[in-house]
């Protein structure tokens, strides 16, 4: 059993030494019953590394590491001092940037020059705000009562926080919830999913070199089934975080409310609509458009995935947008994620690359598909799909209403704002939303009107770390990022004072 494996990189002329081991009490180490998981590179299907999984017994190893700590040392830490030790964190991310979003690119198949390096930016970003959130975003209410009885709220963590991440963005959405976390003064065990561990291990590396405290941060990769139910229905679990699909988040929900009642944070699916009014400036639109469903594959809870157009504008936009996609997202002539030509990358796995053709599949039979695949490629190796359009795709059609995760998007036009509205709150997500106008009015009533946790105006996908972030409907609980992403991590505690004189 080896918890070390020695990767190259020669497109970077890069060579490092990956951790595989579970990393609980800032020691990498084997799974109890020996499970591994092989991870593959999505470009080349080929092996990367076989990393440690985690079973029943390694959670509740890594929970009661977690709580030690958090009894131990972390709570008795200052909002400050956890400050200081995350701008410290993000300095080692900085310094080992190219690093880890190679990793990324490796593991995940994003293209490393658009989208790695982007997400590490993100990273450092979101490190440096909740950094700065620690000992600002806990603040409690003062309660004046009577002249002789006043309250106050004090904001205090729940403890051990457990966190389950998606493929997507691996170390991006990890970032999101383990900076907050650690920020709001909760220890962590928190599980990648199978197929993105690498880069998270890595970061454990920078962890400890931050001197993050031992149990502070625990990383377990493992089987959703096994690692993440353990996690799920764990008795000594204060508080559970996820993203993925709606299905996964409605589990955990079921099983942290038969387990303990923990609370939840859920981040899940969307189908988020995209409405473009008469007076928009297309050629503004249409690069907006197309990168908030072909960036990252479409592999992104937020992506524009279905778009709407007014009819008097309908044709001129799908031939813009058509011609703005077959020119700006390629696979690039190597077919590989480092070339710097290559801004679509494969999907992730055989898996999703099947889902999203059966998707594809399905529009061929049954819808009309009026801008087809944009470009014929030769097979070869790797997950790559072609940026995919299905237009005049009506609201009733599973590729409306069914979140397909992967470069296609539908389209259909609209006459009036109403029916604009009616189409795009037809969902029963409501993550995130869009909206193409030079009329401040329009607009202002898109943003009032739609049922989304976020309204993009004259843009798309273009997250902030100072923004909260999250779903209506079945799109999630709760929200993340902004001084939302520390709140969602503290639990209220009420304190009664009574000044009076007998
Ligand atoms: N909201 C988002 O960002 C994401 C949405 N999805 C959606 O889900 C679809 C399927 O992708 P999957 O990889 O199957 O997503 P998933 O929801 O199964 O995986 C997300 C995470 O949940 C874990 N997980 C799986 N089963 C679990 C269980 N029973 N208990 C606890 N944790 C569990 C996985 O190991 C992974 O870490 C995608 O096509 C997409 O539509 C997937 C990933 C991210
Ligand atoms: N848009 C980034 C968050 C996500 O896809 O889960």
């Amino acid at each position: 059993m080896t918890l070390y494996k020695n990767i190259e990189i020669p497109q970077l002329d890069l060579k490092y030494e990956q951790p595989l081991g579970l990393f609980i009490n800032n020691e990498f180490v084997a799974s109890s019953d020996g499970e591994t998981i092989e991870t593959f590179n999505p470009a080349t299907e080929e092996s990367i590394a076989s990393f440690q999984a985690a079973s029943e017994k390694d959670v509740d190893f890594a929970v009661k590491s977690a709580r030690d700590a958090f009894e131990n040392e972390w709570s008795k830490t200052s909002a400050e001092e956890r400050g200081l030790l995350l701008l410290k964190l993000a300095d080692l991310v900085e310094r080992e940037k190219s690093l880890l979003a190679a990793i990324e690119t490796l593991d995940s198949g994003k293209p490393y020059h658009s989208n790695s390096l982007a997400d590490l930016e993100q990273i450092l970003q979101v490190t440096r705000y909740f950094a700065g959130g620690a000992d600002k975003f806990n603040a409690g209410r003062y309660i004046p009562l009577k002249h002789d009885k006043y309250a106050y709220t004090m904001r205090v963590p729940y403890g051990v926080v457990a966190q389950v991440v998606p493929w997507n963005y691996p170390l991006a959405m990890a970032s999101w919830k383990i900076q907050s976390c650690l920020a709001a003064g909760n220890t962590i065990v928190i599980k990648p999913a199978e197929n993105t561990s690498l880069s998270l291990l890595y970061f454990a590396k920078l962890v400890k070199e931050a001197g993050f405290p031992a149990g502070v941060l625990n990383i377990l990769p493992g089987h959703g089934p096994v690692t993440g139910t353990a996690l799920a229905s764990h008795k000594d679990v204060d508080k559970i975080a996820f993203t993925g699909s709606t299905n996964i988040g409605q589990t955990i929900m079921s099983l942290a409310a038969k387990s303990n009642l923990k609370d939840v944070t859920l981040e899940c699916g969307g189908k988020s609509p995209c409405v473009i009014f008469a007076d928009a400036n297309l050629d503004e639109a249409v690069p907006w458009v197309a990168a908030g469903i072909f960036y990252n594959s479409g592999q992104n809870c937020t992506a524009n995935s279905r778009i709407y157009v007014h009819k008097d504008i309908y044709q001129e936009f799908l031939t813009k947008f058509k011609e703005y996609a077959s020119k700006n997202w390629k696979f690039g002539s190597k077919f590989d994620p480092f070339d710097e030509e290559c801004t679509l990358g494969p999907v992730i796995s055989k898996g999703q690359y099947e889902r999203i053709e059966s998707y594809v599949d399905h529009g061929k039979d049954s819808e009309k598909l009026s801008v087809k695949q944009l470009a014929e490629y030769p097979s070869k190796k790797g997950y790559f799909i072609p940026p995919t359009i299905f237009s005049d795709v009506p609201i009733s059609s599973k590729l409306s209403q069914e979140e397909i995760f992967g470069p296609v998007a539908v389209a259909a036009p609209f006459s009036t704002y109403d029916e604009a509205i009616t189409l795009a709150n037809d969902s029963s997500y409501g993550l995130a939303s869009c909206v193409f106008s030079e009329s401040a009015r329009t607009t202002g009533q898109f943003a009032r009107d739609i049922k989304a946790g976020t309204v993009w105006v004259n843009s798309s996908n273009d997250e902030e770390a100072a923004v909260p972030f999250g779903g209506f409907k079945m799109s999630g609980i709760g929200r993340e990022l902004g001084p939302s992403g520390v709140e969602t991590y503290l639990q209220t505690k009420s304190v009664h004072v009574n000044i009076s004189k007998l």
